[in-house]
């Protein structure tokens, strides 16, 4: 029997996800060991969500300066792409993960280079360049693995060799053409920076833009999109694809046309890296697809009970594809194994600081296209579809002083969504130039479950595009006074 390294819990995947469950554990008491096969810090900080925008802010930035009379004239030239792509070099550490071992190392966290999988109950074997290291946990193992793109079997495309996020932000030249695949956050968000960037841009969208968001963001985001040069082919889909001898790539759509480019960036979507896992070691049968959770983040066994010492937290879930609100399971799961291990009170009711409630009721998320597209808790369609008695109010935002001071002409919308039994928001949708930073407001409102009587309290300062929030609730309505 090879020799075991014996832990309190094991964490197998260092994303931003399983640091903070590892954390959590470390700082309620227990030993914890993470193991990771690629890069410390995950897809997030290499290949996802940092890269990506360091790529887009000198775009925004510059377009910033267009759009305010006076500093317009202070533009002279187009984006420097050399200096746009050293800064995002700067950004992923030039794809070195030393400054996150040495967090892992500061926070008290042991790590294991190598592929991990799950070779028994409170087992997990890593195959690592020198060999097999044995790890076992004394109270959980969690599962941290995260996705990895999912590339449709269209006729030649994987053959074709397409970009996925990873080339989509660490290429390092701009291609003089550019397909995308795809109408989701990362088609926009990519098509857009390499837009910026110099490369013409065709989007092949087979429905609309952003499903999931209002309607529109679709609407103001693909009018932007446009306007910033990308050629925006919505209904239309690729059917066969190949990379000629000479390196273009050639795509046959389904409308008949043929488009020649450089490369191809394919955003169809993420699939979750739960193959090779071992699930089968532990009676999760051979199953490899996304791993359902109980509010505490346990995995859901084949009778749908929770199995006791397993848990799946961030991205591989499926709950919410965000690194964000993977930290905040990751919070709650790294607490709720220290309080399982150590016998203490286990808070999983609604909101309670073991339960992962936000998953379903107040997510927030941000697309950094131009405009940006914030939205919190329930679209109208959700909300409706959840079965709640709603009323939806919109506002210009672009007639809001703080706006149209913050750039000439500003364009932008917003949207909240009222649960009428209850007089409180159940989610608000911002669309406009910068509205990333207000939508923690809105996180707290939904959240918070803040009835509409008392934001009426809730004084947005003036001039700011926050008094957008004033002219939601005035076109809900003031309250009438209390008896
Ligand atoms: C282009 C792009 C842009 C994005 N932008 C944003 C954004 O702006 N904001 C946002 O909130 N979200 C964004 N996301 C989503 C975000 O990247 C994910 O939600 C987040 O990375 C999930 O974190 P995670 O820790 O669950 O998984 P990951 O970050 O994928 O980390 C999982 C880790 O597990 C490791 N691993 C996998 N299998 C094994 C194994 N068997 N053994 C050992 N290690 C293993 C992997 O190597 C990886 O390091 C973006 C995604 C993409 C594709
Ligand atoms: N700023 C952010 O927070 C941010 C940015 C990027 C990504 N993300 C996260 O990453 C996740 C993945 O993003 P994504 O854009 O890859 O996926 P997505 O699921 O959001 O969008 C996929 C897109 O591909 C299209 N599609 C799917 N299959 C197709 C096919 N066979 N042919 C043609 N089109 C097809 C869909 O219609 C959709 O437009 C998102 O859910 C999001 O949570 C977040």
């Amino acid at each position: 029997m090879p020799e075991r390294q014996v832990y309190d819990v094991v964490v197998i995947g260092a994303g931003p996800v399983g640091e903070n469950v590892a954390d959590r554990a470390v700082r309620g008491g227990l030993s914890a060991v993470i193991v990771e096969s690629e890069l410390v810090g995950g897809e997030c900080s290499y290949w996802a969500c940092i890269p990506s925008k360091a790529l887009l802010r000198s775009g925004d930035a510059r377009r910033a300066a267009l759009r305010v009379d006076g500093a317009r004239q202070a533009v002279t030239g187009g984006l420097d792409a050399a200096a746009v792509l050293a800064r995002r070099d700067s950004f992923v550490g030039d794809w070195d993960d030393a400054g996150q071992v040495s967090w892992l190392e500061s926070a008290g966290i042991d790590l294991v280079r190598g592929h991990g999988r799950l070779t028994g109950p409170r087992e997990v074997t890593v195959t690592t360049p020198d060999g097999e290291v044995h790890l076992a946990a004394r109270h959980a193992v969690a599962l941290a693995t995260g996705t990895r793109a999912h590339v449709p079997d269209t006729f030649g495309l994987r053959a074709a060799q397409p970009w996925t996020n990873r080339e989509g932000v660490a290429a390092r030249v701009v291609p003089e053409s550019l397909a995308v695949i795809g109408g989701g956050a990362v088609a926009c968000e990519l098509a857009g920076a390499w837009a910026d960037l110099g490369s013409a841009v065709t989007m092949l969208v087979r429905h609309d833009l952003l499903a999931g968001y209002e309607p529109f963001a679709a609407e103001l985001v693909g009018k932007r999109l446009e306007e910033r040069g990308v050629t925006l082919r919505r209904g239309v889909s690729a059917r066969r694809v190949e990379r000629e001898a000479g390196g273009a790539v050639v795509l046959e759509c389904d409308d008949g046309s043929t488009l020649r480019v450089a490369e191809v960036l394919v955003a169809t979507g993420r699939e979750p890296r739960t193959d090779d896992l071992g699930l089968g070691a532990v009676g999760l049968g051979s199953e490899r697809g996304w791993l359902d959770v109980d509010e505490t983040l346990r995995v859901l066994g084949p009778d749908g009970e929770p199995v006791e010492w397993l848990y799946a937290v961030g991205d591989i879930n499926h709950r919410n594809l965000l690194t964000h609100q993977g930290k905040y399971q990751a919070r709650a799961a790294g607490d709720v194994i220290a309080a399982r291990a150590q016998g203490g009170t286990v808070d999983d009711a609604p909101w309670g600081v073991h339960a992962a409630t936000a998953d379903h009721r107040a997510v927030t998320q941000v697309v950094f296209t131009d405009p940006q597209v914030a939205s919190a808790g329930l679209t109208a369609a959700a909300a409706d579809e959840a079965g709640y008695r709603t009323r939806v109010v919109e506002a210009d935002l672009g007639a809001v002083s703080g706006a149209s001071l913050h750039a000439d002409g500003y364009v932008g919308r917003a949207r909240m969504v009222v649960d009428e039994d209850r007089g409180v928001v159940l989610g608000a949708t911002f669309v406009g130039q910068d509205v990333a930073e207000l939508l923690f407001s809105a996180a707290v409102a939904v959240a918070g479950e803040v009835p509409l009587d008392r934001l009426w309290h809730a004084v947005p300062p003036f001039p700011t595009s926050s008094e957008v929030w004033l002219r939601l609730l005035e076109a809900y309505g003031r309250p009438v006074a209390r008896g």
